[in-house]
């Protein structure tokens, strides 16, 4: 069957909650395309740790079961992770179900996920080859889940500051405007990974970033482009500077953000509003504001995170490792 669950943004859209039901008990989960693996808040953390979450108890789900010998240990690139044991439970998101679902229980969780109450947990949808699962890697939720969807599809529906939707094995077509381009993806690095290699600041010239590649990644919060795309931008917004104490662009508050088109694929020029890249004031008067677009390093890959997905409806076909994107409704 299908299933479709709510995407409620946290405060300042950090992050994108929905309710996942493991072993019949229901949590609130950070659904992550640019990771594979599912883990969860749980009982056989520190109680420190625990404060505050919804802790999964594998001890009270009649389905649950160790998977004997088996670890992770996951490390984000701003410097948090996780890592713990292993079992597999019943996983049901809206209504699309797995029974032997790996179910990853953290024994060690860095103080910003303790900190993020809302959250508790993620749910790896990149590719399965990503899976940090010893010795024997394990299969995220929509690789486990994809021969039971009517269509081998997930999308992501995140909306600024509005409740959005995450849906299994159906397309919404009320959900976005006009009709979906398809792009192939290139799942060798285990990622959602497109060619993105032209792009234009508000009405200005299409320009090129040669050989650039992104992927589509609903667990960053922001935008991380090449530095030719970020210099670009940022060059037509009166008083942006680098901001080396909070470590990224800012810009004053009031400033007027164009869009930005970025390539997907070479089939699709998907429009970032402007509006979407003013993330979040960084001084308490909200003089200044940090930027949703922010640089990696040149040449390397692009990280297209919620700032994107708050323009742009997306569908994950796992079928034939394509993306489909049109602006939403
Ligand atoms: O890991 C993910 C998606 N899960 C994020 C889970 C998560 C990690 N803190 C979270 C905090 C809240 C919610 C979810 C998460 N995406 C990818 S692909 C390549 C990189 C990368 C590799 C090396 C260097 C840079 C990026 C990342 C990355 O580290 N993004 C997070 C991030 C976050 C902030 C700044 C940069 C990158």
């Amino acid at each position: 069957g299908t299933g479709v669950v709510t995407a409620t943004p946290e405060q300042g859209d950090v992050e994108y909650l929905s309710p996942v039901t493991i072993g019949g008990q229901t949590i609130n989960m950070d659904f992550d395309s640019g990771s594979s693996d599912l883990w969860v808040f749980n009982t056989e953390l520190a109680a420190g740790s625990q404060a505050g979450h919804s802790n999964f108890n594998p001890e009270t789900s009649t389905t649950f079961q160790l998977l004997q010998g088996a670890s992770f240990e996951i490390s984000y690139g701003d410097g948090s992770g996780a890592a713990g044991n292993v079992g597999t439970d019943t996983v049901n998101i809206g209504g699309a179900t797995v029974t032997n679902q790996a179910v990853e229980l953290a024994t060690a969780v860095s103080s910003s996920f303790v900190q993020d109450t809302q959250s508790n947990g993620l749910v790896g949808l990149a590719f399965s080859k990503l899976n940090t699962i010893k010795p024997v890697q394990q299969k995220t939720f929509f690789d486990n889940a994809i021969a039971t969807l009517p269509i081998p599809v997930f999308t992501a529906d995140l909306r600024h500051a509005a409740v959005g939707a995450y849906e299994f094995g159906n397309i919404d077509s009320t959900k976005f405007n006009g009709s979906l381009s398809w792009t192939d993806v290139n799942a060798t690095s285990g990622f959602w990974q497109f060619s993105s290699q032209q792009f234009a600041v508000g009405t200005g010239p299409t320009m090129n970033l040669a050989g650039g590649q992104a992927i589509a990644d609903t667990g960053t919060t922001l935008m991380i482009a090449d530095p030719s795309i970020v210099n670009a931008y940022y060059s037509q917004v009166q008083g942006a500077v680098n901001n080396e104490t909070v470590g990224g662009v800012t810009f004053p508050c009031a400033a007027q953000l164009p869009d930005l088109a970025v390539d997907i694929g070479g089939n699709y020029m998907a429009t970032v509003r402007g509006d979407d890249i003013n993330f979040s004031p960084v001084d308490a008067a909200g003089t200044t504001c940090f930027g949703g677009l922010q640089a990696g390093t040149a040449g390397g890959l692009q990280i297209y995170g919620d700032i994107m997905f708050k323009s742009q409806f997306v569908a994950f076909n796992g079928g034939n490792n394509s993306i489909g994107m049109a602006p939403h409704q």
